[in-house]
């Protein structure tokens, strides 16, 4: 049924190409998880200044996927990104516990923006290769993700440098967006009646 229903949306919007705005404080892993998705491979990677943008193509879905650099001076420009947004992806270094209190600020922060209402956000627990790194529970729990209520939330454990979680990622998202698409159509706004003829 699933598959049923992508290959119609495929086959009705085949152009129709999804936004992804990938944030998160600077050394976090976002240029390494915007490359493992879409080379498949990891690469040596230099602090971000401004942006990257790449195309991922995960099943027959296609993404437009935005890598925003994380340092302080560059995060106010962030929102400048938000429009069209149909999910946001916030990597998380999962051993910063220092700076825990500031990755939560901004992912508050960009809950509250006007322009990320309907999207859907995928907090990305990065670096769990490393031993100290904490775990989806903690970071739970730390994030207060319990607290958002008015958006589809995902946390998932991942590892950019090795790829592990990033397709377990991309299937939640792709979920969401194909849902969003389903539920465009029963609108009434997606199919107008049409007017009565004089
Ligand atoms: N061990 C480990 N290192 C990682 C992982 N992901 C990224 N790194 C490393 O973390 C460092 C920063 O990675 P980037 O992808 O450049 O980080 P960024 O979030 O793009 O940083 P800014 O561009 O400054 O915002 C690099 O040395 C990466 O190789 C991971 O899952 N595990
Ligand atoms: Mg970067």
């Amino acid at each position: 049924m699933g598959q049923l229903f992508s290959s119609l949306m495929q086959y009705l919007f085949p152009n129709r190409e999804y936004k992804i705005v990938m944030v998160g404080l600077d050394n976090a892993g976002k240029t390494t998880t915007l490359y493992r998705l879409h080379l498949g491979e990891a690469v040596v990677t230099q602090p971000t200044v401004g942006s990257n943008v790449e195309c991922v193509q995960y099943k027959n879905l296609k993404f437009e996927v935005w890598d925003l650099g994380g340092q302080a001076n560059l995060r106010p420009s962030w929102a400048t990104y938000y429009r069209a947004t149909d999910a946001v992806i916030v990597v998380i270094d999962s051993t910063d516990r220092a700076r825990a209190s500031i990755a939560k600020a901004e992912l508050f922060t960009l809950l509250e923006h006007e322009h990320l209402q309907e999207a859907a956000i995928l907090i990305m627990a990065n670096k769990q290769d490393l031993k100290d790194a904490m775990n989806v529970k903690e970071m739970t729990d730390v994030l207060s993700l319990h607290s958002l209520k008015r958006h589809d939330w995902h946390i998932q454990a991942t590892c950019a440098k090795t790829g592990e979680g990033l397709m377990d990622g991309m299937e939640w998202i792709a979920q969401r967006v194909k849902g969003e698409a389903a539920q465009a159509m029963r609108s009434p706004q997606a199919s107008p009646a049409k007017p009565i003829a004089a």
